[in-house]
């Protein structure tokens, strides 16, 4: 297995005023190439943190997170935004449910305009991408004037355009019915499996869940991985 990113002994917290609210406490985990996780925890105990850190949204208060790029794991304890924005560009697939589209432009010139961020222009993966996510047909519509699913078929597809080594998804099917929420995720790790893409996705549905490898639940500032019996809350 080749890991991808390595959290090690690594804590956040929040300063409100005079205090202090611990979220995640000497955390260690480690993503692999090609898995698929399902992150759960009840509301408020720090999984679009965890996320936001493993993008690089958010930084961490004290530990080490390592990141493989160009074969190698680096610490990104002295990173400066340039490669922050390169590993985002390169390594990373971001699924959130505001799909975040660009709404002037049409499908294909959103899929376009992610491959060109990494100097990518379209490739036979990408015809296949939108041959799987029933987007062939409509390359050519303003993303503004498509239904709900049809939107986050595009997003899967725009961050899958480029095969990113890890796709963070926060509640990629929160705005669809169960009925299309299941046919994204079904595609979702369908393609990622193609890309050889790790998939770490937060959600508060059992179903969803269901369709990942492992879990990860997130409780008391800890992660437990692969927990038994442990339905969702919050
Ligand atoms: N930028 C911030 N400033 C202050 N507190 C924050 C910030 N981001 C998150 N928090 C706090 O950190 C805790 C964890 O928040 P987080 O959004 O990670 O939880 P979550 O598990 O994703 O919740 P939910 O399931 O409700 O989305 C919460 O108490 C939240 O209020």
């Amino acid at each position: 297995m080749t890991s991808i990113v390595t959290l090690e002994n690594i804590s956040k917290g929040f300063r409100d005023g005079e205090s202090f609210h611990p979220v995640l406490k000497q955390v260690n985990l480690t993503l692999q190439q090609g898995q698929t996780i399902a992150l759960t925890g009840p509301s408020g105990s720090g999984k679009s943190t965890l996320l936001n850190i493993i993008g690089g949204f958010e930084t961490i208060d004290s530990g080490e997170m390592l990141i493989r790029q160009s074969d190698n794991m680096h610490s990104v304890a002295k990173w400066q935004d340039k490669q922050w924005s390169q590993y985002r560009r390169r390594s990373l697939g971001v699924i959130f449910q505001q799909f975040n589209l660009l709404t002037p432009l049409n499908v294909r010139d959103n899929i376009q305009f992610s491959l060109a961020l990494n100097q990518l222009s379209w490739s036979p993966w990408c015809d296949e991408l939108c041959h799987q996510l029933g987007l062939s047909t409509l390359l050519d519509r303003n993303v503004e004037n498509l239904s709900g699913g049809q939107q986050q078929r595009v997003a899967i597809a725009r961050a899958l355009a480029h095969k990113p080594q890890l796709i963070l998804a926060d509640e990629p099917t929160g705005n669809l019915d169960q009925h299309a929420g299941m046919q994204v995720m079904q595609l979702l790790t369908d393609l990622a499996q193609q890309a050889n893409s790790c998939i770490l996705m937060v959600t508060h549905s059992e179903q969803c869940a269901e369709f990942m490898q492992h879990r990860w639940h997130v409780e008391n500032q800890q992660i437990m991985v692969n927990p038994t019996n442990k339905k969702l809350q919050g």
